[in-house]
């Protein structure tokens, strides 16, 4: 951990990532070649790019699922910036516990837990107790518009916009520094869409850094503030979302 000297929430620089696929011959795959990204807090910049471009690459590295082989990936932790390339993993928990939320496009929950306990427990494992999570989690859930009487259901029968949702209101249920969402909207109505816009809104407005990988210009240009691209494998800026 370093000390905190500039006010950035992730200060992502230099990043490469290549794959070697032994089963093909040792065929390698360069799919991060010098990413860089910072975002700082109650920003939100949308990631954008061709297909196979690297962005859920990009993000996985920020969110330490992917390791480098080389570039910092700085996350605002506790005042402090903390490696993600370098941690330990206990170190990554820790962030990942507290400051780093991430949404990925498909619904990981446990078999047979409610959709409203699966809402509810991420907000459990913030902290909160478990009444007041589920209060919290019922509210969410129909702010997203999930139906209460799916509530009680485990959410593996749930549509694919459906899950999404579910995954959405498990993160927004919290209050994260930083938050990575991997195509947030794509399995959604436009109904649905404009609720998670303003999420986005509220976050942002909170103090929340967001990355967000955005295909549609309409849906940037109301969420994000920045626009970067990611052409295989590097980051372009761009200025307007
Ligand atoms: N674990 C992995 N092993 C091997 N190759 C991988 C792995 N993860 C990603 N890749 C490769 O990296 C490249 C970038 O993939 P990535 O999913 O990051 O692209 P993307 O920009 O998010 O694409 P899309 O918009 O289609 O989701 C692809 O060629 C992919 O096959």
């Amino acid at each position: 951990m370093t000390s905190h000297q500039n006010g950035w929430a992730i200060d992502a620089s230099g990043l490469h990532k290549r794959f070697v696929l032994h089963l093909q011959g040792g065929l390698a795959l360069d799919v991060l070649r010098g990413a860089s990204l910072r975002v700082r807090p109650g920003e939100c910049v949308a990631l954008v790019g061709p297909s196979g471009a690297g962005k859920s690459s990009l993000m996985r590295a920020l969110y330490g699922n992917y390791r480098v082989d080389s570039g910092a990936v700085r996350i605002r932790h506790d005042g402090a910036m903390v490696d993600i390339a370098t941690a330990s993993p206990g170190a990554i928990l820790d962030v990942r516990q507290r400051s780093l939320g991430y949404v990925s496009q498909f619904l990981r929950a446990i078999p047979r837990l409610s959709a409203l306990d699966v809402v509810a427990g991420s907000a459990v494992a913030r902290g909160m107790n478990l009444e007041k999570a589920r209060r919290h989690a019922a509210a969410m859930l129909e702010r997203l518009r999930i139906p209460s009487a799916l509530h009680a259901l485990p959410p593996v029968t749930f549509s694919g916009g459906e899950q999404q949702r579910v995954n959405l209101a498990r993160s927004f249920i919290c209050d994260w520094p930083t938050l990575l969402l991997d195509e947030p909207t794509a399995s959604l109505d436009p109904v649905s869409r404009d609720c998670v816009c303003t999420l986005i809104a509220e976050a942002c407005a909170r103090g929340s850094a967001i990355v967000a990988i955005v295909h549609d210009h309409a849906l940037r240009a109301r969420i994000a503030d920045r626009t970067v691209l990611l052409e295989r494998g590097a980051t372009i800026e761009e200025s307007q979302p």
